[in-house]
């Protein structure tokens, strides 16, 4: 199942620097293990702006759910989720 998912971050006013750089660290190192798995299909960076587009390609809705909660920035998210469909004119096989 796809989704595409819109993360916005927001840094609270007087954030720990290096609190900031250990979950930045570690949101990456989570963001590449799910990009190789095939999980998190695609990021686009939001010009102007600390937030992110990007595609999932997940079991269900609560494997969707079970990750982005899980994620290190998560608790500076916020977090949009659209259900995405195979469009019928797409030539690319695994648009699902
Ligand atoms: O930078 C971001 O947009 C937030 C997050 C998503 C992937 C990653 O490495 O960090």
């Amino acid at each position: 199942m796809l989704f595409k998912v819109e993360m916005d971050i927001t840094i609270p006013p007087g954030f720990d620097p290096d609190g900031l750089d250990r979950l930045k660290a570690a949101e990456k190192a989570r963001f590449q293990e799910l990009q190789r798995a095939g999980t998190w299909r695609h990021i686009w960076r939001v010009v102007g702006r600390y937030a992110n587009v990007s595609i999932f390609d997940v079991e269900s809705n609560a494997h969707l759910h079970d990750i982005l909660t899980t994620l290190p920035l998560y608790p500076l998210m916020t977090i949009t989720v659209t259900a995405l469909c195979r469009h019928p004119s797409t030539i690319h096989d695994d648009d699902r």
